[in-house]
């Protein structure tokens, strides 16, 4: 089923605007660990593609190759009109693509403003003021904008290590497990401001192992097992395929 929906979902999304990220052949092994073992995925423009798959499955490998902090044994990655397989991480980040982590990283003796502000000082300072705002309201954190980041809640922490990524005026964003652990509340905010995001043009890869938030946000879920996609679809065709339930999921729906 997996490669039919994909060309059927790939040509709508060719037809919409193509791709802005494009994975070809990716491999990177750590010892005997084929972390990466022939990874091939798109992310269309404006997407909101979901990655998933169990512990070990290379999400998080996938992740940090294609932002540039380790480097592929061979493959092709394609972002934004540029091949971006092995370069710096930095130089991926200007061409505008963002990552989170999933502990969170900021300033913690810095107020919520600063640390955006921060975020923004390398690359993109014009308008940062007014973009910090607009952070500040789009992830409802306006009321404790003049705290120290290291008062905030974890939740609220892990709002905040978004607008980092939201300051950086990312084309793509990869999410990792932003929601996982956080109150409702946050998780409510974090989903509007990724569906808000993809209004403004912005496309997001985002792993999680919560199926309620798959179900939620993403228009496209891409399964991972052993270092290679072996699925698609939209959430309804994933959980109707009782293979990659039972043997990628480990539970059949
Ligand atoms: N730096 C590393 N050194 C050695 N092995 C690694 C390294 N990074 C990842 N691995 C191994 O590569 C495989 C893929 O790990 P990865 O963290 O990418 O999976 P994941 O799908 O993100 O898992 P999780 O859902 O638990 O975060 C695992 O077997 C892991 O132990």
């Amino acid at each position: 089923m997996s490669r039919t929906n994909l060309a059927v979902e790939n040509d709508e999304i060719r037809s919409a605007g193509g791709y802005i990220l494009t994975v070809h052949d990716l491999y990177r092994h750590f010892g005997g660990i084929n972390a990466a073992n022939g990874v091939n995925l798109n992310v269309g423009r404006r997407e909101i593609a979901g990655l998933i798959g169990p512990n070990g499955s290379g999400k998080s490998t996938l992740f940090s190759l294609v932002a540039g902090t380790i480097k592929p044994d061979r493959g092709q990655i394609h972002f934004d009109g540029h091949e971006i397989a092995g370069m710096s991480p930095h130089r991926i980040a200007r061409l505008g693509l963002a990552r989170t982590f999933q502990i969170p990283a900021m300033f913690d003796n810095m107020t919520v403003t600063e640390n955006l502000l921060a975020a923004a000082a390398q690359d993109h300072w014009q308008g940062a003021h007014e973009r910090a705002a607009d952070t500040l309201s789009l992830l409802k954190l306006e009321h404790v904008a003049d705290n120290r980041a290291s008062d905030l809640s974890g939740g609220q922490q892990k709002l905040l290590e978004f607008g980092r990524v939201i300051m950086r005026q990312a084309s793509l964003i990869l999410l990792d497990e932003v929601t996982a652990g956080v109150h409702p509340n946050i998780r409510k905010i974090m989903l509007e401001a990724i569906a808000r995001l993809r209004e403004r043009g912005i496309s997001f890869l985002i792993i999680e192992h919560d199926m309620e938030m798959v179900r939620n946000v993403c228009d496209r879920i891409i399964v991972m097992d052993s270092g290679r996609v072996v699925a698609s679809g939209s959430f309804n065709e994933i959980v109707r395929n009782s293979e990659v339930m039972q043997t990628y999921l480990g539970r059949p729906q």
